[in-house]
């Protein structure tokens, strides 16, 4: 069998992501992608499809930047495929030396992100990557911390976007999404 085409890979992508309902709070549906890391195929081509992605919109980005703790998974994956560096954006209080930081709201509570000062080159382009956007949050935070340290949003990239809460809509820059829910 070849290589399959794009619109399939996500197809078998999105047949293994989870749903769990009333998690972690009643009235969220949680879209699980560790549902889908567990197998091996869907794993080559969430790669697949996101390294394509970033190579024909911003084939000049020079670091993936990528949110605790599900945009982990793909950070270091990319940036291997692509040839760039990467960086985190984590939760208070674990980076070390000098931080910035920015508390923002989720779709269930609120917590604060930092970014080592040093993460981040003046005038570096960068591409944001997460699993999930949903209320727009934590990636209006983090495009906040990458500009704070003079980092250049090129995009935010994430697997899945739940599009009733409108998320997209507090970001100033271009947002792309594989999955669409
Ligand atoms: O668009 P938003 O409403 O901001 O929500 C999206 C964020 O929520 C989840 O992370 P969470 O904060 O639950 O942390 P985790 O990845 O450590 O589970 C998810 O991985 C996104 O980062
Ligand atoms: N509905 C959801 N599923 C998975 N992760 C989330 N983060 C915020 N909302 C979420």
């Amino acid at each position: 069998m070849g290589e399959l085409s794009g619109a399939d890979k996500l197809d078998y992508v999105k047949s293994k992501i989870g749903e769990y309902v009333d998690f972690p709070k009643k009235g969220i549906v949680f879209r699980d992608i560790f549902g889908a890391l567990t197998d091996g195929k869907a794993c080559v081509y969430l790669r697949d499809l996101l390294a394509h992605h970033i190579r024909i919109t911003c084939p000049d980005v020079e670091l993936i930047v990528g949110l605790d703790s599900r945009g982990f998974l793909f950070n270091l994956l990319l940036a291997t495929e692509l040839g760039t560096g990467c960086a985190a954006i984590r939760k208070k209080g674990k980076l070390a030396g000098e931080v910035v930081a920015v508390e923002y709201q989720l779709e269930y509570g609120s917590d604060t992100f930092e970014l080592q000062r040093s993460a981040i080159k003046p005038g570096q382009r960068v591409v944001i990557v997460d699993d999930l956007l949903a209320t727009g949050g934590s990636l209006l935070a983090a495009t906040a911390l990458v500009r704070k340290v003079g980092g250049v949003v090129l995009e935010c990239l994430v697997v899945m976007e739940l599009l009733g809460l409108e998320g997209r809509k507090k970001l100033d820059c271009n947002v792309h999404a594989l999955i669409k829910y």
